[in-house]
């Protein structure tokens, strides 16, 4: 069967205006690879700031103006046009948004479940979603201000899970939560990908994507460093020094740090991103790094683990 994405050498850059007349053209995006299966949740990692939200909105074609995009994106088999994008967004393409003020603030919850549908099949329709996500009938009638934060999120992904999507995407969809409730709501995008779509979950919490996801995408700086598979990790079998950068980082593997930040947009140069704080690099890698397979996941560095020394 086709994958229900294909993200192929993806760039985003934006044109900014400094003084009013000079003009710069800042690449937040570089060759950005990624592809989900249907009934696949995968996860995107990285840092904030690493372009995961832009990855989201170049998919659903809602970059801003100022935004350009470059690249090759195929929904089932077929090029994902900004046209084909806008006929199924909110479809069978959705978004869990990163902030919840992407509710309309002056409408209902009820309407903005039923997306303008005013029949009973759609009433109906709405109160059995919202009871799966854990809400009363009675959420129908509030305003956006009268939910809490946590009420909030989960009309958010009641809205995308009402319309049957064939690929949903989560844009760091727990914030704020305790990781019970965390989990519950990873829970049911486990549960829409069980059913057959394919889910993109983005979040910068790599030990929570990896109770859910079978594949993670590890962004740093804009780019995809690496792809690997969830059980990579604790089999040690991870291939760029960032991913293991990040493993060591969590609690259970003693809160490694490593020295150094993520070099903002424009100011990254050429040739790897992470090499100012890769313990491996050399001269080379301020050249091309290509995207390669090892050990069956891929990786854009000149020395991974596991990998033939070049
Ligand atoms: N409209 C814009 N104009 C110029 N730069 C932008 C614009 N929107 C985003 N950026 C830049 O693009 C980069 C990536 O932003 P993005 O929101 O995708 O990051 P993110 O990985 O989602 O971060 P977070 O985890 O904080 O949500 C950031 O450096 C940001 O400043
Ligand atoms: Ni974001």
């Amino acid at each position: 069967m086709e994958p229900v994405l294909e993200v192929k050498d993806l760039s985003i850059s934006f044109t900014q205006y400094q003084g009013g007349t000079r003009r710069r053209v800042l690449p937040v995006i570089r060759r950005l690879s990624l592809t989900i299966e249907a009934g696949q949740v995968v996860a995107v990692v990285g840092s904030s700031g690493s372009g995961k939200s832009l990855l989201a909105h170049g998919i659903l074609g809602i970059l801003p103006y100022n935004s350009h995009m470059e690249g090759e994106l195929r929904y089932r088999g077929e090029p994902l046009t900004p046209r084909r994008a806008e006929q199924l967004r909110g479809k069978e393409i959705v978004l869990v948004p990163q902030g919840v003020t992407y509710l309309d603030p002056l409408m209902k919850v009820g309407p903005q479940l039923r997306g303008g549908r005013r029949d009973a099949q759609a009433r109906a329709q709405s109160r059995e979603v919202l009871a799966r996500y854990g809400l009363g009938p009675e959420t129908e009638e509030r305003y956006p201000f009268e939910l809490s934060g946590g009420m909030a999120r989960r009309v958010l992904i009641a809205t995308a899970a009402a319309q049957s999507p064939k690929l949903l995407i989560a844009d760091e969809p727990t914030p704020g939560l305790d990781a019970r409730a965390a989990g519950r709501i990873l829970g049911h995008f486990q549960e829409i990908a069980q059913q057959g779509a394919g889910v993109l979950l983005i979040t910068h919490d790599l030990e929570l994507a990896l109770t859910i996801a079978q594949k993670v995408a590890v962004f740093y700086a804009g780019e995809t460093v690496e792809e690997a598979g969830a059980e990579d990790f604790a089999a040690g079998r991870l291939r760029h020094p960032y991913t293991n950068a990040l493993w060591n980082a969590l609690p259970q593997n003693g809160f490694t740090p490593i020295p150094g930040s993520q070099p903002w947009p424009g100011e990254e140069g050429s040739g790897c991103p992470f090499a100012p704080r890769c313990p491996r690099r050399s001269a080379a890698c301020a050249g091309d790094i290509p995207w390669r397979t090892v050990n069956g996941g891929q990786v854009r560095c000149l020395y991974p683990e596991g990998g033939e020394k070049p």
